[in-house]
């Protein structure tokens, strides 16, 4: 950290072909552990199976979807919780800090140095072309590897307690992301990502 820059300002990390920007510590009234131990604990956890290439499997994390549509992704059909209010006033922090409006979150799990993510993008139809997308991670820092799809250039952020993670523009169309399994002993880490779910007209709330 320079002297230069405010620990509330976003800061720009260059790639091609998209457009990313970290905070390093989202301003909040509660502490990030307090954080974390209430969203652990008041949060309905869900251990969710996915069909990939037609075979049913356990999530490595545990899941929850907050927010006013339903959504979609691997076969799995997401219906949605109402925003709590802590959730509610991390949302409103995201935005203040972002400048961009969210109407739902998912929350992931990473019980573990075990769990992960696999690779992917955050395209589904209902997000829009180029949608911004916050990540809010609390507890351990875990490595997020961001890969272009053609060139196959690879980045790797720390993402640490607190942090705001903003990915917009063309990335969810260039760049996969993910979470890998580690080998080191790892507490438990909690991801937010608030994103916009554009209504649907063929949907039904
Ligand atoms: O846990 C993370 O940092 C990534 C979460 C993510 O990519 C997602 O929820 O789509
Ligand atoms: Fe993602």
């Amino acid at each position: 950290m320079d002297l230069f820059t405010p620990s509330n300002a976003l800061i720009p990390i260059a790639i091609p072909d998209g457009e990313l920007l970290l905070l390093e510590q989202l301003p909040l009234a509660l502490t990030n552990d307090e954080v974390l131990a209430r969203l652990v604990a008041d949060t309905a956890w869900r251990a969710e199976s996915i069909t990939l290439w037609g075979k049913r499997h356990l999530q490595p994390r545990l899941t929850a979807w907050h927010g006013e549509a339903g959504y979609s992704y691997s076969g799995l059909d997401l219906e949605p919780l109402p925003f709590t209010p802590l959730l509610l006033t991390l949302k409103q922090a995201v935005e203040l800090a972002t400048g961009h409006c969210f109407n739902s979150v998912l929350l992931n799990y990473y019980r573990s140095e075990r769990d992960s993510m696999g690779m992917h993008s955050d395209d589904e139809a209902e997000l829009g072309p180029e949608p911004a997308i916050a990540s809010l991670s609390f507890g351990a820092s875990r490595r997020f590897i961001l890969r272009h799809k053609h060139t196959k250039q690879t980045l790797r952020l720390e993402l640490s307690a607190g942090s705001v993670l903003l990915m917009r523009g063309k990335t969810q169309h260039f760049w996969l992301h993910g979470i890998n399994k580690s080998t080191r002993p790892m507490g438990p880490r909690l991801n937010l990502t608030f994103r916009n779910i554009l209504a649907s007209p063929t949907k039904t709330r």
